[in-house]
């Protein structure tokens, strides 16, 4: 897989991203010294998927909070909820935002001598969360892998490739684990309009991992289905709720439906980060709903649809649980029923 990182941290405590707007023509490096330049670069995309977006926050978080002087700790936590609330404001549906946030906030509010300490804690906890990430990542290509046959054609929507996290990805670390170990699968990537994470990120990133990719449009999967090109459906995710339902790229629901339709697994890569309690169902997750400019101007010189046209323009939507196969967590492979199943995998009934 691609050896590119997509979010670090530097020794100067300043934050360096993987421009993911410009691939796959440009590999371009952004440095973020501010929260301003971090929600900034959260809100365009720059940085996205939602393990890296809970990465590069929590990295934010702490380059703003390096920034400013303190003679209290109290002084800083003052500083740290004011950031949070900030960056916690830049993108509604990716879970790992507040996870993430509220991993630091523990931090900041534990007892330490002075405000050296707490910024120190604060950076080891950051370095953590992205540490973390890579290896969740592993381990759930490990267990996805288990599910796949070594000559399988795979539909995938969206990025849910190593850029979008701190390394493997999640729905396609089994394509890059299986590959190393001689698997040769056949991966459709759905275009996902209407930004092309599918076109610009996934055929890119299976690309330079020599995995047989086939880039198609999103309203072609039905067909790719019914020729029984496709095995297996595999999704990342933003947010679960606690009964299954799932929270992923617009389009994500449709595909399910198809699948389920066609026969063909359906499954969602999920590490347990995206996993919310507090949403009983997918009702409770809130939908992020972007410009409807990035459908009627995006990729064309000239006008994509008449001046002045409506949009609606949801970046997700949630899948219903009865209509997924499994849930590949770092802990193993959950399947229905959801909610007694996941609840009882984390070992939390
Ligand atoms: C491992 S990334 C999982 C999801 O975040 C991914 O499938 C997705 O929908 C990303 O949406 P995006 O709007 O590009 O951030």
């Amino acid at each position: 897989m691609s050896a590119i990182e997509s979010v670090k941290l530097t020794s100067e405590d300043t934050l360096v991203i993987l421009d993911q707007t410009l691939l796959p023509g440009e590999i371009v490096y952004r440095t973020l010294t501010t929260q301003e330049d971090v929600w900034q670069a959260i809100v365009a995309l720059q940085v996205r998927g939602a393990p890296a977006i809970g990465i590069a926050a929590a990295y934010g978080a702490y380059v703003e909070l390096v920034r400013h002087p303190y003679v209290t700790v109290a002084e800083l936590r003052q500083t740290f909820a004011n950031v949070k609330a900030y960056l916690l404001s830049s993108r509604p549906t990716a879970v790992n935002l507040a996870w993430a946030l509220e991993r630091l906030e523990k931090i900041v509010q534990q007892p330490r001598a002075n405000v050296e300490d707490v910024l120190q804690a604060v950076r080891t906890e950051a370095e953590a969360i992205r540490t973390e990430d890579a290896q969740v990542c592993e381990v759930i290509g490990r267990h996805a892998l288990t599910l796949l046959k070594k000559e399988d054609g795979i539909l995938t929507h969206c990025n849910a490739g190593g850029i979008a996290t701190a390394k493997y990805g999640t729905a396609l670390a089994p394509l890059f684990l299986g590959n190393e170990q001689g698997y040769s699968f056949r991966v459709y990537a759905d275009e996902t309009r209407p930004l092309l994470q599918g076109a610009r990120l996934t055929a890119w990133e299976l690309q330079q991992a020599s995995i047989d990719v086939t880039l198609i449009c999103d309203n072609m999967a039905s067909i790719v289905m019914q020729q029984g090109k496709i095995d297996a459906v595999l999704v990342g995710c933003d947010r679960v709720a606690a009964n299954g339902d799932t929270a992923n790229k617009i389009g994500t629901s449709g595909l399910a439906i198809l699948a389920n339709h066609y026969g063909i697994p359906f499954y969602v890569c999920a590490p347990t980060s995206t996993i919310d309690w507090s949403c009983q169902t997918g009702a409770d997750i809130e939908i992020e709903e972007r410009s409807g400019k990035e459908i009627t101007d995006s990729w064309y010189e000239q006008p994509m649809a008449p001046p002045a046209v409506k949009t609606y323009n949801p970046a997700f939507d949630v899948t219903d649980n009865a209509l997924i196969t499994a849930i590949i967590t770092e802990h193993g492979i959950v399947r229905p029923a959801y909610k007694e199943n996941l609840a009882e995998h984390l070992q939390l009934t």
